[in-house]
């Protein structure tokens, strides 16, 4: 279906919805990104890059890319005020190593992200898909893992954190068998607390809700 100039078709909703205008100089519209573009250009150097997926309201991204200058954070979303809000925090906090990407992650990468680029690949407290018949629309798998682990640098790092019980043990459970990554974390399949990982606003309030946090972190063979 085609829509007008500020819509977008939602695929989730199945019609089209009106965009908020984002003018942050950090914000990229996916479309309006060239198939492969030239990140050392974008972002004005030869850092390495990073991908936050799903960045939500960018608690997390704006801190991480503080912690990290010498690296460059790209964060996607296809939620509007999301990118919005992420966009909005990282001008306020002047970060010139972030760029925000309304998108959907897989086609985004797919097409703009090259093989073997990416130093750290994150993804927070992604849809849980509680029920059991909805649980094959998880975003994180083996399948994924895999798929992601093309565009990872080696020696790249994977974060992956989750609220919910079932996924993290899911993804602790498939990780040691995914061939060419090694758990920071051993012994520990996960942990509830990491430190040095920022939080992202989906954690904090879980724990406000007193939901322990599954964080998993494996890293690509060098
Ligand atoms: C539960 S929220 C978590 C947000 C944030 N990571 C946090 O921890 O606060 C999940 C986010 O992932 C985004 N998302 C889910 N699947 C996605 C996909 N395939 N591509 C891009 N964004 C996605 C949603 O729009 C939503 O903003």
């Amino acid at each position: 279906m085609k829509c007008g100039k500020l819509k977008r078709f939602d695929n989730r909703k199945g019609e089209c919805v009106t965009l908020i205008p984002i003018t942050s100089p950090r914000f990229i519209d996916a479309e309006s990104l060239a198939s492969q573009p030239a990140w050392n250009e974008i972002f004005g150097n030869d850092n390495p890059l990073a991908l936050e997926i799903g960045c939500g309201t960018g608690h997390f991204v704006a801190q991480m890319a503080q912690l990290h200058p010498d690296w460059n954070f790209i964060a996607v979303d296809y939620y509007n005020k999301g990118c919005l809000k992420t966009s909005k925090r990282a001008d306020k906090a002047g970060l010139d190593n972030v760029r925000v990407i309304r998108a959907e992650a897989r086609s985004f990468m797919e097409r703009c992200i090259p093989r073997c680029s990416l130093r750290m690949v994150v993804i927070n407290c992604p849809d849980p898909w509680p029920k059991k018949r909805h649980r094959k629309r998880r975003l994180v798998n083996a399948e994924f893992v895999g798929y992601l682990s093309e565009f990872m640098l080696p020696g790249g790092d994977f974060h992956f954190a989750t609220d919910f019980d079932d996924y993290g043990e899911d993804v602790a459970r498939f990780m040691p068998d995914m061939p060419g990554f090694a758990n920071v974390l051993a012994p520990d399949p996960y942990r509830h607390a990491l430190a040095g990982y920022p939080l992202s606003k989906y954690m904090l309030k879980f724990m406000d809700a007193g939901k322990q946090i599954y964080f998993v972190h494996y890293r690509k063979a060098s």
